[in-house]
C-alpha cells in the first residue's frame, strides 16, 4: 500500500480562524485568533486523507498582510516543500487580500508540489461556518496526485482556481472569490480538473533573486476618478515610490490631464504602469491618444496585482516581467 501523503498546514489568520462573541455574528469577529492545529481539529475527516503537520505562522486579519509577510510566507512554504517527506503545503488565510499573497507565491514557486490557499467568509464560530468544509477540500485537493504541476492553486466554495487568476469579487457573500471571465480550474469533491492552468508566469521570480530582501520596493496605487488632480501623480516623488500603478477608467485611459504629470515623474525616474478599475478585461499596451509616453500596461493583471510585478520587477531587475505579463 502507498504511503499517505504529507501535508504541511500553514496558518496565517483571517476569518477562517476568526472568532466572534456568538453564532449569529458574521462581521465585527476578530480574525486570526485561532492556530492551525485548532482548525485542523475542527475537521477530523481530514486525517483520513493525509498525515497533517500543523505549522502556525502568522495570525492576521489579511487586511494586514504586507510585502514582508508575503516574503516569511514564500520562505517558510519553499522550506517545507524542500523536505523529501513533505507532499504538499496548505495555506490557511484572510480574503481580503487573498489574491495578493496567491499571485506573490505564484510568481515566486515554481510548479511541483501542491500549494493550496483556503479561507473562508464566515469565523469559525459561526452558524454554517465554511471554514472547515473549504479546509477539508483544500487538504483533499492537496492529497490529490492531480494537483501536482498545477501551480499555487486557491480551493474555496466547492471550486478549484488558478491562485493567479483570482479576485475577491464581493464583500460579504460565501462565493468572494472568483476568477473573473476565466471561471475555476476545477470542483471539489471529488477532485476535478475540467482545464489546465496558465503557468506562464508560474516561479518567474526565483526566491533566490530576493535574498537580502526583507521588504519590497514601495509602489503605491492610485485610483483615477473622474477629474482626480494629476498632483496625486507629480507627489509620487515625494512619498519616495520607486514605482505607481494608475488605476485609471476603462482599457487603462489616462486622462489628458495627466499626460504631462506622468511624464515628468517618469523622467525622475518612479516607473508607472497602467491598470484599470474596471476589473474585467485586458489594458492595451499604450494609451490609445499617447502611444509614446512609455506607459505600460498592466494586461490582465488588476492594479494590486500590477503592483506586485512591478514590485518584484524593481527588487530583481527582472525586467522582462512586466512586460510579458502585458503582451
Ligand atoms: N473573509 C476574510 O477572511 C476577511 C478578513 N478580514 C481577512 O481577510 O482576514
Amino acid at each position: 500500500m502507498s504511503r499517505q501523503p504529507r501535508v504541511v498546514l500553514l496558518s496565517t489568520g483571517g476569518t477562517i480562524a476568526g472568532a466572534a462573541g456568538d453564532a449569529t455574528q458574521t462581521t465585527g469577529y476578530r480574525a486570526g485568533e485561532l492556530d492551525a492545529a485548532t482548525l485542523l481539529a475542527q475537521v477530523p475527516d481530514a486525517t483520513a486523507l493525509a498525515h497533517i503537520d500543523v505549522a502556525p505562522l502568522l495570525s492576521l486579519d489579511s487586511k494586514d498582510m504586507s510585502p514582508r509577510h508575503w516574503l516569511l510566507i514564500a520562505r517558510t512554504v519553499m522550506a517545507h516543500l524542500a523536505r523529501p517527506d513533505c507532499d504538499a503545503v496548505v495555506v490557511t488565510h484572510g480574503t481580503d487580500t487573498l489574491e495578493e499573497t496567491a499571485w506573490f507565491l505564484h510568481l515566486i514557486l515554481p510548479p511541483g508540489k501542491p500549494v493550496i490557499l483556503t479561507a473562508a467568509m464566515r469565523p469559525a464560530t459561526a452558524l454554517s461556518a465554511d471554514g472547515p468544509m473549504n479546509l477539508y477540500q483544500a487538504i483533499a485537493v492537496a492529497a490529490s496526485p492531480e494537483a501536482h504541476g498545477k501551480g499555487v492553486l486557491v480551493v474555496m466554495n466547492d471550486r478549484i482556481h488558478a491562485g493567479a487568476e483570482i479576485t475577491k469579487t464581493h464583500t460579504r457573500a460565501l462565493d468572494a472569490i472568483d476568477a473573473p471571465e476565466l471561471g475555476p480550474l476545477g470542483s471539489v469533491l471529488p477532485v476535478r480538473f475540467d482545464r489546465a492552468p496558465n503557468l506562464g508566469t508560474a516561479g518567474q521570480v526565483p526566491i533566490d533573486a530576493l535574498d537580502g530582501h526583507d521588504d519590497l520596493p514601495r509602489v503605491d496605487i492610485l485610483y483615477v476618478a473622474a477629474g482626480a488632480d494629476p498632483d496625486l501623480l507629480a507627489e509620487a516623488g515625494l512619498r519616495r515610490a520607486c514605482g505607481v500603478v494608475l488605476a485609471l477608467p476603462g482599457d487603462g485611459s489616462l486622462p489628458t490631464t495627466w499626460h504631462a504629470a506622468a511624464e515628468t515623474a517618469r523622467i525622475a525616474g518612479v516607473r508607472i504602469v497602467r491598470a484599470s478599475r474596471v476589473g474585467r478585461g485586458a489594458v492595451s499596451p499604450a494609451p490609445a491618444d499617447a502611444p509614446d509616453l512609455q506607459l505600460p500596461g498592466s494586461g490582465r493583471l488588476n492594479p494590486s496585482k500590477a503592483r506586485i510585478a512591478l514590485m518584484l520587477e524593481l527588487a530583481t531587475g527582472a525586467s522582462a516581467l512586466l512586460a510579458h505579463l502585458s503582451g
